[in-house]
């Protein structure tokens, strides 16, 4: 019944506009999977989010429509030709969590009435005026306030926003002190109110400044009572008359300046997103092919999410964010893309898919069940067309396995330590274990490296990059692993779990020996890491294939001498001889519990020489 209502509303909203028959919402068809802009919860009871940006939505917002979905939590109207009031029930919808209205035509006085559960509200470039509405003080969770560009006047009240990250009430007519809990945002966030002061902008002169204030202009002082007649009058020279002249034509240039400035200003900060086609690399903003180039108009809405996600925004959003490149590797270009309302995710850009969407489609769904392990990291969303696939991620802040054993050394920085590899070896294997167990244990990850385990908050290993080798050209996908992979991997065919466990064994030796897998010149010829460790190990030189500063720690050495057993069995060039992931799982959690007695069958480990 309640989403026959929800339904109900979605009708009633749509019969205002006769863009919307674009929409494709029949009535004989599903709500939930059919609608073009909505999204259902996950058991596609209730409508929990509308997202209609850009599609020519034109007039007001019909009385008695969106307000009947009273499960919603995302209403994204923006850039539309919306105008009259926002109907107060729409807004103060209490499941609301996300209100993008910018870019409308939209006016009348600020809503005053809004959901307390808000997390995000935008009506920047509207028509928007009267006061800053003191019931705002009930939005605790607001990270993100954009009032710009609108005719919104009065004083800023000191609101307590504690969540608050992203504020702009730039280009109102709001005026009197700026708050001091607000004054730690940018001077962007307030330029344009001529009437406004206090840091970041000028300080507040006990004049109020001319022109004359508006009605609702509140002086931060008493006006000073001028006595007019206590002053003589005196009568102008032609002179002063001039110097005036001349002041006032000089300062109406330079307004004129900088309004053309702030002006050419905007217009190139609409270019910093991804769509548009800007990019920075190591923070150099750069032109490049962006990832949004592929996407075509009437897909805009089609991303993806998958169940356990907590994202809110549309593909417009992401192709919107500003974007920085993390690296470019074997399988395509991986951006940091920060969005509009704040968020960070990371988006990967497939090169070379070779597969079509049906299979592309099947594939991600194993790679969506499979990232429900602690150890292997989740896809969140993504997208599919002839010409652009697009994955999405959580951003990790803490990088790549990479970054922390060689990054932190060309910095200065302590290496890992002896613990914090522990539980990374374990996290990691148990990831691979677990992504072994899927597919009747027929799945395989085919490109485990140190740049492929992202570190959590919690110093754990989190195996990324699930599930992406079957989707691609087999040549292209092999052209970075080559440090990593198993000898009778020729090409993405020929990758098994087996040779997933060579890589993590030559991982193992990353860790232990401090060493780049790649192109590893050392004793006895040897041009790769396995090879170099066990020349090293068969000469007896067992300590000097530790990272030194491993060396140094107490108590240790046994427990590295039996991760190097590990790690050797992992490599063995015969396949069958290798351990399963599960087995190095269990070898490595008993190294810590002995309790757990567990030994390998496998001949392999015993197959090593004991340094
Ligand atoms: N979700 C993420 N959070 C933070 N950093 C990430 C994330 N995903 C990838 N990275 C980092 O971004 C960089 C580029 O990643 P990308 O996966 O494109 O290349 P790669 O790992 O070097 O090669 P490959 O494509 O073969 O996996 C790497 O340093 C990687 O560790």
């Amino acid at each position: 019944a309640e989403l026959n209502s929800d339904r109900q509303g979605l009708l009633d909203f749509a019969s205002n506009f006769p863009h919307a028959r674009r929409l494709n919402w029949n009535i004989n068809t599903s709500v939930c999977t059919s609608w073009v802009g909505v999204t259902c919860n996950s058991n596609g009871s209730r409508v929990i989010a509308i997202r209609l940006p850009g599609i020519g939505l034109i007039g007001p917002i019909p009385a008695n429509s969106i307000e009947k979905l009273d499960a919603l939590q995302v209403l994204s109207l923006r850039s539309n030709g919306l105008s009259g009031n926002i109907p107060s029930d729409v807004s103060s919808i209490p499941s609301l969590q996300y209100l993008y209205l910018q870019n409308n035509n939209f006016s009348g006085v600020v809503p005053a009435t809004l959901s307390h559960k808000l997390i995000a509200f935008d009506i920047s470039f509207n028509s928007f005026s009267g006061n800053i509405p003191s019931t705002f003080h009930n939005l605790k969770g607001l990270t993100w306030l954009n009032l710009q560009n609108n005719s919104i006047s009065g004083a800023i009240p000191s609101l307590d926003f504690p969540r608050l990250k992203f504020l702009n009430l730039s280009h109102n007519n709001l005026s009197g002190s700026i708050p001091q809990n607000l004054q730690k945002f940018p001077y962007s966030s307030f330029v344009g109110n001529y009437l406004l002061c206090g840091p970041p902008l000028n300080h507040c002169s006990s004049n109020p400044p001319s022109p004359s204030p508006s009605p609702t202009y509140q002086p931060l002082s008493p006006p000073v009572t001028q006595n007019y007649n206590a002053t003589p009058k005196k009568k102008f020279g032609l002179g002063p008359i001039l110097a005036l002249a001349i002041g006032a034509s000089a300062f109406l240039f330079l307004l004129v300046l900088i309004i053309y400035v702030c002006c050419f200003k905007r217009k190139s900060n609409a270019g910093t997103g991804i769509l548009k086609g800007k990019v920075s690399v190591g923070g150099n903003e750069i032109t490049s092919k962006d990832f949004g180039s592929g996407v075509q108009e009437a897909e805009k809405n089609k991303l993806f999410f998958f169940d356990g996600s907590s994202y809110t925004f549309d593909l417009e959003d992401l192709l919107r964010a500003s974007a920085e490149v993390l690296g470019k590797g074997s399988y395509g270009t991986t951006y940091k893309a920060v969005l509009e309302e704040g968020t960070t995710v990371v988006v990967k850009r497939l090169k070379e898919v070779d597969v079509g969407k049906r299979e592309f489609e099947q594939q991600m769904e194993i790679v969506g069940r499979v990232g429900q392990h602690p150890n292997v990291f989740p896809l969140r969303a993504y997208y599919y067309s002839k010409d652009e696939k697009l994955l999405v991620y959580n951003y990790m802040p803490g990088g790549s396995l990479f970054t922390l054993l060689h990054g932190n050394r060309i910095s200065g920085r302590t290496p890992l330590d002896w613990d914090s590899r522990m539980k990374i070896f374990l996290g990691t294997a148990k990831g691979i274990a677990f992504i072994h167990s899927e597919g009747g244990a027929k799945f395989t990850h085919g490109n485990i490296k140190a740049s492929n385990v992202l570190i959590t908050q919690d110093l754990d290993g989190c195996i990324s990059d699930v599930g992406l080798s079957p989707l691609m050209n087999s040549a292209a996908t092999m052209s970075k692993t080559t440090g990593y992979c198993a000898p009778e991997v020729t090409d993405s065919r020929k990758i098994t779990q087996k040779s997933d466990v060579y890589s993590f064994g030559v991982l193992l030796l990353e860790m232990l020996t401090g060493k780049t897998p790649l192109q590893y010149q050392g004793y006895d010829n040897a041009v790769d890491l396995p090879r170099w460790v066990k020349s090293v190990v068969r000469e007896e030189w067992t300590a000097e294939v530790f990272e030194e500063e491993l060396i140094k720690g107490q108590h240790v050495e046994e427990e590295m001498v039996q991760i190097l057993q590990i790690a050797l069995a992992c490599v063995t060039k015969v396949p069958d001889l290798r351990p399963t992931m599960d087995q190095t799982a269990r070898m490595i959690e008993e190294i810590r519990q002995p309790g757990l007695k567990y030994r390998a069958s496998s001949e392999s480990v015993s197959n090593v020489q004991t340094p």
